[in-house]
């Protein structure tokens, strides 16, 4: 019977969830720039543009990216000079730019995600309840990729970074 479920982090037993996870290193360019993961990217925009971590957030994936986003402040996120409230759509948004710049950069990540087609996408990492400072809801997170799913299905051209 096909599994109806999919649960996109690090602790799925389906490999396009491990694929299609944040976590993953999976290089990806966004507005001229080199990243290593989304998750390191999620992290580090947390850390204004001067400091260090910054950097050394991009350039990583996994756990090491978390650990390090979580010695942020978590009061906002910084972007081109701009200071956003953390937590606000304008911060989804710009996560979404990177998540969505990921999978349509990669043939085989498209393919991954147009491959769940009919299947609910869930975000179960398995780390105990929702941290309420989270940048990144599982529901939002979910919708991003349910949206671009719909998008890739549809007509692959139409699908962009920005929507
Ligand atoms: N803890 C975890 C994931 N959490 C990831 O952390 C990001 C949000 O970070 P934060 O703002 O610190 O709450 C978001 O990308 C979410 O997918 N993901 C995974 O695959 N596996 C995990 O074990």
């Amino acid at each position: 019977m096909t599994q109806k479920i999919l649960n996109i982090s690090s602790a799925s037993s389906d490999w396009r969830g491990l694929a299609l996870s944040n976590f993953v290193l999976s290089p990806f360019v966004l507005d001229g720039a080199l990243y290593a993961s989304v998750e390191g990217f999620t992290q580090g925009i947390k850390f204004a543009e001067n400091d260090i971590n910054r950097r050394a957030a991009f350039e990583s994936s996994g756990w090491p990216a978390k650990y390090l986003g979580e010695t942020a402040d978590r009061s906002g996120a910084y972007w081109q000079g701009h200071r956003i409230p953390y937590g606000s759509d304008e911060h989804h948004r710009l996560i979404e730019r990177a998540i969505r710049a990921r999978i349509l950069q990669s043939e085989g990540l498209r393919a991954a995600l147009k491959s769940t087609a009919g299947m609910t996408l869930i975000h179960e990492p398995g780390t105990g309840a929702e941290s309420p400072t989270t940048s990144l809801p599982a529901t939002v997170f979910c919708r991003i990729l349910t949206q671009l799913r719909s998008e890739l299905l549809d007509d692959v051209s139409s699908a962009m970074i920005d929507r």
